[in-house]
């Protein structure tokens, strides 16, 4: 498949030994209260690699999704997405670098409700690229790979909560983004729903190559994943299973 997007930013080689999509070092966040939800958190993604978070709830997994999308700030530490450290940037360039760089499958980025399913699968597209007209196909093509083929024309306010999802998750592959974020991608959806909307996540982050964080409470989920990592407040560990 095509992939005209721009480039991503120039890599500075002096700081970056691998070729990793995300990097995150010495990564640490308390909680009003005192909580220290990780300390010294270090993770690299690479390109085409699907990492599952998992650990019990309360944790800090959604918390540390946030930070790696620069939506919240950590006491400590560096994030770097294609190369670009967050800490540094405004909220403009903040925003700018989420719109190009970052896919996500969030509750919170809600589906605009008064959009048609193509207006919002392609909106992402649209915003970084000039070319409506692969904006409108490229949603229809995803829209089609997650069972909502000839639906491009429906409004998502008439949507059940596990189209919604799948409306989501077409949305946050459509700009072919360095890094995928998602946050319980399946979980409105029914199994044989769920595997076969997995199975298009996993292959179009392999192919696309794109890293993905997955922060997930479900086996099937995590199994389709090539690293399996427990959060607890020591940092992030390798599972055994
Ligand atoms: N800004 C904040 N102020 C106070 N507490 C916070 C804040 N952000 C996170 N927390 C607390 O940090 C903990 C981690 O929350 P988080 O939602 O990240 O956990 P989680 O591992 O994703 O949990 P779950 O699996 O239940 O979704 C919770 O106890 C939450 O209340």
């Amino acid at each position: 498949m095509p992939n005209d997007l721009a480039p991503l930013p120039t890599r500075d080689t002096a700081t970056h030994a691998t070729d990793a999509r995300l990097v995150v070092r010495g990564l640490a966040k308390t909680v009003p209260g005192g909580r220290e939800l990780f300390s010294g958190l270090d993770l690299a993604v690479a390109g085409g690699e699907l990492v599952a978070i998992v650990g019990e709830s309360g944790t800090g997994k959604s918390t540390l999704l946030n930070i790696l999308a620069g939506l919240d700030e950590a006491d400590r530490g560096v994030v770097e997405v294609g190369g670009t450290a967050l800490g540094p940037l405004d909220e403009t360039a903040r925003t700018t670098l989420r719109r190009e760089l970052i896919g996500f499958v969030f509750q919170a980025f809600h589906i605009l409700p008064y959009l048609t399913l193509g207006q919002n699968v392609a909106l992402p597209l649209a915003l970084v690229s000039p070319d409506a007209t692969r904006a409108t196909s490229e949603a229809e093509r995803l829209l089609h790979a997650v069972g909502l083929g000839g639906r491009a024309g429906d409004y998502a306010r008439d949507l059940s909560g596990g189209e919604l999802q799948r409306v989501a998750i077409a949305r946050a592959l459509v700009h072919r983004p360095a890094l995928i974020l998602a946050d319980e991608p399946t979980g409105n959806l029914d199994p044989d729903t769920a595997a076969r909307v997995l199975e298009l996540f996993a292959s179009a982050v392999r192919e696309g190559g794109a890293a993905a964080v997955i922060v997930t409470h479900s086996p099937a989920t995590a199994a389709v994943a090539d690293r399996v990592l427990t959060l607890t407040a020591t940092g992030l560990n390798a599972s055994d299973d």
